[in-house]
């Protein structure tokens, strides 16, 4: 579905090499020492750093220079990028226009979005009124509006507890599997990847390795990746 072939993504000195297919509806974790380029990868995948060689293809076709926001994914930072200035309700509506122009359908949507979140009650506040958890939620209830079918997450729960980001993996699991889409998450917690991963990309050394079954590669480390777990 989404393929990155003979890729290198490079960043000012850094640079490393991609070459697998993503399939629909699957659930990546990208998992790699720190600097190793997770979140580069990400940024790649979504269009936010060029590939200096090689081709990124979705669906069949080309879009290797296609722009971000023309690219059927959506993408969560690791800071959850809400506008402090924004009420929630804004928020969210942003991943539907950017203007924020929205149709009273469109604000149907937003709300369904935030009730499926469990923040109906706080559509009219702002992020910074909200605990860290709530703004996860916010986030991603902006991601569930987008409804795209990729969604690309960087390490969007590492400042919550672990009841807290149990609570927003599961969240995320039930998003992805009512709309189909392949999620693809940085994570540095193990523990993540068996609650939620079918495969894992594992970066290190300038390569992102092909997907491998999660519960194969986590129970038969290889060493480069039984070094990293410790
Ligand atoms: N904007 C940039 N310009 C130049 N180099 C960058 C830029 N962003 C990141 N890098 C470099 O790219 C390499 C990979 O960084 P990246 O953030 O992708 O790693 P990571 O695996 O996500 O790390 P972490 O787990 O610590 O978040 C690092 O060596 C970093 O210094």
């Amino acid at each position: 579905m989404l393929k990155l072939e003979k890729a290198l993504i490079a960043q000012g000195d850094f640079a490393m090499r991609a070459d697998f297919t993503l399939e629909a509806g699957r659930k990546y974790a990208v998992i790699g020492p720190s600097g190793a380029g997770k979140s580069t990868l990400l940024s790649a995948m979504c269009g936010f750093v060029p590939l200096a060689e090689g081709r990124m293809v979705w669906r069949g076709q080309d879009i290797t220079d296609t722009a971000p926001d023309a690219r059927d994914m959506t993408m969560l930072f690791q800071d959850n990028n809400l506008f402090p200035h924004l009420t929630v309700m804004q928020n969210v509506g942003l991943g539907l226009r950017p203007d924020l122009r929205l149709t009273v359908a469109q604000k149907q949507q937003v709300a369904q979005a935030l009730a499926r979140v469990e923040l109906a009650a706080y559509e009219q506040s702002k992020p910074a009124n909200l605990s860290g958890g709530q703004q996860s939620r916010v986030a991603l209830a902006r991601v569930l509006v987008q409804a795209r079918p990729v969604v690309l997450l960087d390490e969007p729960f590492a400042a919550l507890g672990p009841a807290l980001r149990n609570e927003m993996l599961d969240l995320v699991q039930d998003l992805v599997a009512q709309t189909g889409a392949a999620l693809v998450m940085v994570t540095h917690a193990p523990d993540d990847v068996h609650r939620i991963a079918d495969e894992v990309i594992f970066v290190e050394s300038g390569r992102a390795h092909a997907p491998r079954p999660a519960a194969d590669l986590m129970e038969n480390p290889p060493p480069e990746l039984r070094a990293y777990l410790g």
